[in-house]
């Protein structure tokens, strides 16, 4: 497993800044058939309107990268609350990416749970194989926020989800945090299956979840592993002291 670091980052518009210039890093190095693993959430939206923007925009190889998501709310595609909506209109279509590269979760299917299971098809078909190998990371970049009840992706404290151990992508029918409406969600299994891991995380409002991380809790974002580094870029408002005097 990989190292994890923290940035301390001075304020909301550089950890924006930082956070597209490291994404868009690591993106311009990928092979020849990349996936990456979008976040939704707010603190992300100005992130991909950045790195869909010149300059950055011209060092993202839309023709080798294919787009998953951690999770989505359990709503049609074109849902004021859908992150697969949220991440076509700030990044994928200004960046001209095919329609064929971007893997909604299937919210028409039945229920979360079958959506969870067609998602987890989906991504195997991309992988090859139904089993993860450490050695062959499913994702080269998986993009993370963080709730400020610690959760990830839509996996909540004290929810069954967060202990998923087998399967790659599960139904969140009761979610821990507003939205409140169903989730489909991928696994730490999955969000470990990874070559880089980058978590973004920005105001006050998640200091006492960062705080609790720091000291040991055990909540769902301190469970995050990845095959390769952790990195958290955190603005000032959301880290607590010990971290900015350790890591600005
Ligand atoms: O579907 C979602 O909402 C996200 O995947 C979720 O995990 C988000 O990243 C965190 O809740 C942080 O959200 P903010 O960036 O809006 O604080």
């Amino acid at each position: 497993m990989g190292l994890r670091e923290f940035v301390v980052l001075d304020d909301h518009e550089a950890l924006v800044a930082a956070a597209a210039e490291r994404i868009a890093a690591v993106l311009e190095a990928v092979g020849p058939r990349a996936a990456v693993c979008l976040t939704g959430g707010s603190t992300v939206t100005p992130v991909y309107r950045a790195l869909a923007a010149p300059p950055l925009r011209r060092r993202i190889p839309v023709g080798r990268i294919d787009w998953f998501f951690g999770d989505d709310r359990f709503v049609p595609p074109d849902h004021a609350l859908s992150n697969v909506a949220q991440a076509r209109a700030t990044l994928l279509d200004p960046l001209g990416v095919p329609a064929g590269r971007v893997h909604a979760m299937p919210t028409a299917a039945t229920d979360p749970d079958a959506a969870a299971r067609e998602y987890e098809t989906t991504l195997v078909a991309h992988y090859g194989v139904g089993r993860l190998d450490p050695a062959r990371p499913l994702f080269d970049l998986v993009l993370l926020g963080m709730g400020p009840d610690g959760h990830v992706a839509s996996l909540f404290p004290g929810k069954p989800q967060i202990e998923e151990s087998e399967r790659w992508v599960v139904g969140v029918d009761d979610a821990g945090h507003p939205p409140l409406v169903p989730r489909v969600s991928l696994t730490l299994p999955a969000l470990a299956s990874s070559r880089a891991l980058l978590f973004i995380v920005s105001g006050q409002d998640k200091r006492p979840a960062l705080s609790r991380l720091l000291a040991g809790d055990d909540l769902p974002a301190a469970r995050v592993r990845s095959t390769g580094p952790v990195t958290w870029l955190v603005d000032r408002a959301a880290a607590p002291q010990t971290l900015i005097e350790d890591h600005s």
